[in-house]
């Protein structure tokens, strides 16, 4: 089983992942986390560079990244039978270097040869409620610094998931603006449940 978690900055990815590994682990599933930038070595460069770099070359750099994680890290503990779950995938690839300007047709076909996950979830929340969050939390990156970054990163979102859902990818969108992170992770759990549930999805 192998879940991606994306949503704009200050959606809560990183505190949904936590919570829902806990609640997969607490349920008696094997479970793997892992995010992107990977901790492989084009996953610290993407960190080193992201200051720095920019559009069509930090795009390919991330592409690069992902396709690593997914040959060196996902699939080997997907086929040992751990669930993984990922901070990040395809669509932040998909809308990120849009900050840069890079044509969404150019970053789908970079993408267009990684694995799909089982599950994609997406956080959504309005904008004003994830910069409030940022500015609490602080910004992680130079695309969170522009004022009106979280209005178009919302933006880019929505064109990035009607594009998967358009390829036939399983997303699944969820709202974070009232929700509690424990109440947006066990709606993802519950999901998941049908997954393991399913003998084909347990082989
Ligand atoms: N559902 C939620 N409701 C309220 N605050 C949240 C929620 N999810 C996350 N937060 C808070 O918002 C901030 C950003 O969360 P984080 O997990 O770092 O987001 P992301 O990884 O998407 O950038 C953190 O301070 C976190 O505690
Ligand atoms: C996966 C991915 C990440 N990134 C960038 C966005 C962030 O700067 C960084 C990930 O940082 P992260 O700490 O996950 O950001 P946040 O918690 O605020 O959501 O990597 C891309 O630009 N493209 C990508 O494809």
């Amino acid at each position: 089983m192998f879940v991606s978690i994306d949503g704009p900055s200050g959606a809560g990815k990183t505190t949904i992942v936590h919570h829902l590994a806990q609640m997969l682990v607490a349920g008696g599933e094997n479970v793997h986390v892992t995010a992107e930038p990977s901790k492989g070595p084009i996953g610290k460069l993407c960190r080193e560079l992201t200051e720095t770099v920019t559009g069509h070359a930090l795009a390919c750099l991330y592409a690069a990244d992902r396709y690593h994680h997914m040959e060196n890290e996902i699939r080997p503990f997907i086929e040992e039978g751990q669930t993984v779950i990922t901070d990040r995938f395809i669509p932040s690839g998909l809308v990120m270097q849009r900050f840069d300007g890079i044509d969404p047709a150019f970053l789908w076909q970079l993408n267009a040869e990684v694995d799909r996950p089982d599950l994609a979830v997406i956080l959504e929340a309005d904008p004003e409620v994830i910069s409030e969050r940022l500015v609490e939390r602080g910004a992680h990156n130079r695309f969170q610094l522009s004022p009106g970054s979280s209005h178009a990163e919302v933006h880019f979102y929505r064109q990035a998931t009607e594009r998967l859902i358009q390829a036939g990818f399983d997303v699944m969108r969820v709202d974070c603006n009232e929700r509690p992170p424990e109440q947006v992770a066990s709606v993802i759990r519950d999901r998941l449940t049908t997954f393991f549930a399913s003998p084909t999805s347990n082989p």
